[in-house]
């Protein structure tokens, strides 16, 4: 019996975001104004747009001159510096991206503010612990930094604050500025054949250490997640965090803020070290518990200390600033023009490159994703969405979508291939069409865990040549009905497989059914008794309705008996015609799916 044709397009589902894609969502703004569907519902205010046509970027703190005039060219700057939180909650819902460095918290609020509008915030620096970024995955918006433009500045900035410090400098500057001459006070200590503690083993602490090696200095190492062969390569010892801190003359901070580096130099931890030890910190100030500092300062357990960060900045009535063993810098460590410049482009590039769609390489809440990679994966990462969205399209509905299983064919190794991207695609075409939810590629996984949904991946290993990354994608969704019951495999599962064929995305499979339809427009899955003049006379009622077909393929089990026949059209067909098509005698069931 042939489904009706209204039964057929009412789907069960809401209307679905058909073509959009994640590039879509974040390119054009023009594209964003006039879609009247998906997650750009919640963009109130489409208005901004009506002039101009371009995105709106908010720089809130300085930036490199090369930056801005980046961002110019594809944006509406407003450079507004020194915003109260409330006014940057008030101008954020008119924002599509907003660019900050250290000074600037982006909260919770600031997010909830926006309305959905803000889809990128840049970080021009490294630390991004003044983001929230819980906040930024939930709301979908992507935050990129700028890694790596700031580190020799960072890096040469330590190795300034420990020099000046070991001479003090800056105490001996100021007391002969203040007409003093006291050569015997300033007495320092020398840096040649002392040990270093670099915690923190990445960019700017691999740098530090390169340097102090330079200046004769013996340099160990903590880091729990550095590679051996990287500190070996420069001459470092990677060691405990105890042995760091009980063997070392100075100490220098290079780890980020987290829950584990919180408070990490504490009165317990001071304890341990060496009498007289000397500490540099460019990191966090978050990373040194202050009061506990200047009780080791007092103590002299610690003789100096150098700091260029501070928990609050700037600090307020702080004793550890004012201690006469401390030198004080106000958050210098990126502030070289060199350093602000490359900074500036780095973060420019990589906001404009977000908002045009492109994935971002220093994404922090989204798989960073190489660009030779990208290109590879380019044509999976369209189909992956595409079958995720037809598959849930053929959900008759009821039980409600739990458990997805994809099952990537690939001649390459595990460790070969990232599906994280692919994950987050086809979690995107499953959840858009059945929600109003805006998914992408940051916030995919969390929504499907907030729906429920699990998605297993599993490996085919295939034999063949790994130059392709992969050879195809199959979903399968259980426990579910189907309107389309060819769809259903054997074990009973909806089952779509697809491929991709000189670039474009094909569906090859649906249930047991081999079929060949490339991934454009729409579809309308037909099974019929496999008969002469099938093709014809779905074709004939499609051209009558003015309704272009772009492929046809037919997949049977055998010669006159049941068949699949996959068409796509370029337009949709009025239910009319999907009405005259499920009239046709030999049509036993039949569905129409936007892609
Ligand atoms: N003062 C400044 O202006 C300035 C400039 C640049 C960077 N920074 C700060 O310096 C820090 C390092 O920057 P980066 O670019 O080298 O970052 P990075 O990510 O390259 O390096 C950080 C390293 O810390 C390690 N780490 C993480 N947790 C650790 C722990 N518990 N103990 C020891 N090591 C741990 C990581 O494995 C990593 O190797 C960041 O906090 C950054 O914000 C400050
Ligand atoms: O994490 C960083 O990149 C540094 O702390 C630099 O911060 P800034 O951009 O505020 O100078």
């Amino acid at each position: 019996m042939a489904a009706s044709a209204s039964s057929a397009i009412n789907l069960s589902i809401k209307p679905s975001h058909t073509s959009l894609s994640w590039k879509t969502h974040l390119s054009s703004t023009s594209a964003l104004a006039v879609s009247p569907i998906s997650g750009h519902r919640q963009y109130p205010r489409f208005v901004i747009y009506a002039v101009g046509d371009k995105p709106t970027v908010l720089v809130a703190e300085k930036l490199g001159e090369a930056g801005v005039n980046l961002l110019k060219e594809f944006a509406d700057v407003d450079c507004s510096y020194n915003l109260t939180p409330e006014e940057l909650c008030n101008k954020i819902s008119l924002c599509d991206a907003l660019i900050v460095r250290s000074g600037t918290k982006v909260s919770r609020e600031v997010f909830e503010s926006s309305g959905g509008r803000l889809k990128v915030v840049g970080r021009a620096g490294v630390g991004i612990d003044n983001v929230d970024l819980a906040a930024a995955t939930e709301h979908g918006c992507l935050v990129v930094n700028a890694p790596t433009a700031n580190t020799v500045a960072a890096a040469e900035h330590g190795i300034a604050l420990l020099t000046a410090m070991a001479r003090n400098v800056a105490q001996a500057d100021a007391s002969v500025k203040a007409g003093k001459w006291l050569r015997n006070k300033y007495v320092g200590v020398s840096l040649v054949g002392k040990t270093l503690a670099v915690m923190g083993f990445g960019k700017v602490g691999s740098e530090v250490a390169r340097r102090a090696k330079g200046l004769g200095m013996h340099v160990i190492a903590h880091d729990p997640y550095a590679p051996a062969d990287r500190a070996r390569a420069i001459g470092v010892e990677l060691v405990s965090f105890d042995k760091a801190i009980a063997s070392a003359d100075f100490i220098s901070l290079h780890m980020p803020l987290t829950p584990a580096t919180n408070k990490v130099l504490n009165d317990e931890t001071f304890a341990k070290m060496k009498k007289g030890v000397r500490i540099v910190n460019v990191a966090r100030g978050g990373v040194i518990d202050e009061d506990a500092l200047v009780r080791a300062l007092d103590a002299g357990i610690v003789a100096q200390a150098a700091l260029d960060v501070f928990t609050m900045e700037p600090p307020k009535d702080s004793k550890l600033v004012q201690h006469e063993n401390v030198t004080a810098t106000p958050h210098l460590g990126a502030s070289t023009m060199e350093a602000q410049e490359g900074v500036a482009i780095e973060i420019a590039e990589a906001v404009v490159g977000a908002l045009k769609g492109e994935l971002a390489a220093t994404a922090v809440n989204a798989p960073m994703v190489p660009a030779e990679v990208l290109s590879e994966l380019k044509p999976f990462v369209a189909l992956a969405e595409k079958l995720g969205r037809l598959a849930v399209q053929l959900v008759a509905g009821g039980s409600g979508v739990k458990s997805v299983k994809v099952t990537y064919g690939s001649a390459r190794g595990p460790d070969d291939l990232d599906t994280r991207l692919l994950r987050a695609m086809i979690t995107k075409g499953l959840i858009e069409p059945i929600s109003s939810s805006f998914v992408n590629l940051v916030n995919a996984d969390f929504t499907a865990k907030q729906r429920g949904l699990r998605i297993a991946e599993l490996r085919s290993l295939l034999n063949g040549s790994p130059e392709s990354p992969l050879e195809f994608i199959q979903v399968q969704i259980s426990s579910v009905e189907s309107k389309f019951a060819s769809a259903l495999s054997d074990s009973g599962e909806i089952r779509v497989e697809g491929r991709v064929k000189d670039g474009i995305p094909h569906l090859t499979k649906v249930g047991s059914f081999e079929v060949d339809v490339s991934l454009e427009g729409s579809i309308i899955l037909c099974r019929q008794v496999d008969q002469p003049g099938m093709i014809g006379k779905v074709g004939s009622i499609l051209s009558e309705g003015n309704v272009n077909v772009s492929f046809m393929s037919v997949g049977r089990v055998a010669p006159r008996k049941h068949a699949v026949m996959a068409i796509g059209v370029d337009d949709q067909p009025s239910k009319e015609i999907l009405k005259r098509i499920g009239e046709i005698p030999a049509v036993e069931e039949f569905v129409y799916l936007k892609i």
